[in-house]
Parts: structure tokens; sequence; C-alpha cells
């Protein structure tokens, strides 16, 4: 099954458009795990269990991993994805970007080591840096585009050109995701939640591209204006929270606080379509 079938599986099947983060921080853990960072696996284990019925997907993002040396965790942690939850697309966060050469091993590292469904890249390296991600066949690939962050203005919304009516670049990125870069229709777009107006100009650019949002909860997005602005019936929004989910009790009833908060985000989200 390819990763577009699975998303939309998994969002028919769990009335759901709610993608849990799985960002890893020891020093937030609850007491009987907190700075223990070979608890990692375990602490997110329990967040999976516990939230796996309710989501679209979920992501983790891997410098939380790695800067614990916790690679290994992180192995054992798709492995259990894949077994507990195998109609859940695994979207590994990396935000890779590099020459052809390079990319090739980044591409193995996410699909062979890890075996993620789909991994997000940086577009600024141009194509060459984008295709051998393609070459893996049913995976996905979400661009980084507008990004949630206030510095992604640094660039993301600058003019191509000085001429008038030319694109911003998040535009040019969305045209060239929506276009010749997505080969064999894998590529989707990474838009921050905290921006619902560019979410609507990349749909429009993009009609029914798969589009990453992250930004609620933690960041402050806004759930109804991000559904409104980026879902239609034939195009999957995976909107994302990580920090507001994944600590919403310090205590050992965590995984339960997770669950209860992630109910309330999807069912947000979910009546917000209308
Ligand atoms: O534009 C972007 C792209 C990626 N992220 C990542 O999403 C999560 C957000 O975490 P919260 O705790 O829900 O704020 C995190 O892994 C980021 O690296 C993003 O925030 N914005």
């Amino acid at each position: 099954m390819t990763f577009i079938e699975m998303l939309k599986g998994a969002e028919r099947r769990h009335g759901s458009m709610l993608c849990v983060g799985l960002d890893p921080e020891p020093s937030r853990f609850p007491a009987q795990m907190k700075d223990d960072a070979a608890k990692i696996y375990d602490f997110c284990a329990r967040i999976v269990d516990a939230t796996a019925d309710l989501v679209i997907a979920f992501k983790p993002q891997i410098a939380y991993f790695a800067a614990h040396r916790a690679e290994d965790q992180l192995e054992r942690l798709m492995k259990h994805m894949r077994e507990t939850a195998p109609h859940v697309p695994v979207i590994l966060d990396a935000k890779r970007g590099d020459i052809g050469s390079t990319a090739q091993q980044y591409a193995r590292e996410v699909f062979d080591r890890y075996g993620a469904d789909a991994v997000t890249l940086s577009p600024f390296m141009g194509f060459d840096s984008i295709e051998p991600y393609l070459k893996y066949e049913g995976k996905g690939a979400f661009v980084l585009c507008r990004t949630s962050n206030p510095g992604g203005d640094d660039f993301q919304s600058q003019r191509l050109s000085s001429v008038e009516g030319s694109p911003l670049m998040y535009e040019h990125i969305a045209q060239l995701a929506n276009g010749r870069w997505n080969t064999n229709g894998q590529l989707g777009l990474v838009v921050g939640a905290t921006y619902p107006a560019e979410i609507e100009r990349v749909r429009a650019l993009a009609p029914t591209l798969p589009l990453l949002i992250p930004g609620v909860g933690a960041q402050g997005g806004d759930a109804v204006a991000t559904v409104k602005a980026g879902w239609r019936p034939d195009a999957p929004i995976v909107v994302n929270s990580s920090r507001a989910i994944l600590y919403a009790s310090s205590g050992a009833d965590f995984a339960d606080a997770a669950r209860r908060e992630a109910q309330k985000t999807r069912d947000v989200l979910a009546a917000a379509k209308g």
C-alpha cells in the first residue's frame, strides 16, 4: 500500500486529521522516567499505544532521538508502530536536504533503516536533492513550503524577482511540488497552522496534495482556521501536535492525559469540516 493510500485509510478509519508528533524530551518525562534518556522508547511507545486509534499519522522528529544517542530506540519504536498500528503511516521528520549522492544515503536511512512511510525534506538545494527519495516507490515526501516559525518569512515570503506579480518563494515551491517535481505523485507540502492565509493559498496552488500542518497546540495555531483553509474531501491534511499531547500531564497518568488531549484535538479538527 502506498503512503497516500495509508493516509486516506487512517483518515477514514479513525475519523482523524490529527498527527501525534513524537518529540521525546527526557527532562519533561514524568517522575519515574525523568531525565532518563534510556526511557525514550518506553515513553513514546506508551503514547503510541494510547493514541493509535485516534490519529491519521505519527511523526517522530529525529533530532529528539539523535540528541540523546537514542537512534536504536527510534528503530525499536518504528518497529513497534509497524507491529501494533500497521495501518497508521509514520512520517519521519528529518528535514533533509543535500546533494544527490548524500541524499541517497539519507533516503536509505529513512526508508531502509527506519522503515518510515514518508519524510520531510528541505527544497533549498533543488530537485536533485529531492529525487533520490522519489526512487522509493509508494513512499511520501513532504517538502517544506511555508513553515510554522516566524523566521520562515526571511526566505519563504520573499518575491522571486522584483517583477510585479512574480511568485513568493513558498508559492514557487508549491507550484514545483504540484507540478514538475512530482514525478510519481509522492510529494506533499509542509505549511504551518500559524499561517492559515498561506495554507489557503497553497491549497489553491496544489489542490490535491497532502499537506503536513504543524503548529497547533504549543505554537498556538488555529485548528479550525487550519481545517477550513486546507482540508478538501479529496486532499488530506495531516495536522501535527507534539508537546501539547506528549506533556498534557507530567504525572504517572501521562498516557491517559495524552489520549484525552488527542481526542479533544481530533474532535475539534473533525467538527471544523462543517
Ligand atoms: O514548519 C514546521 C515544520 C516542522 N515542525 C515540527 O513539528 C513539531 C511541532 O511540535 P509542537 O510541540 O506541536 O510545537 C516539531 O517536531 C517541529 O520540529 C514545526 O513545528 N514547524
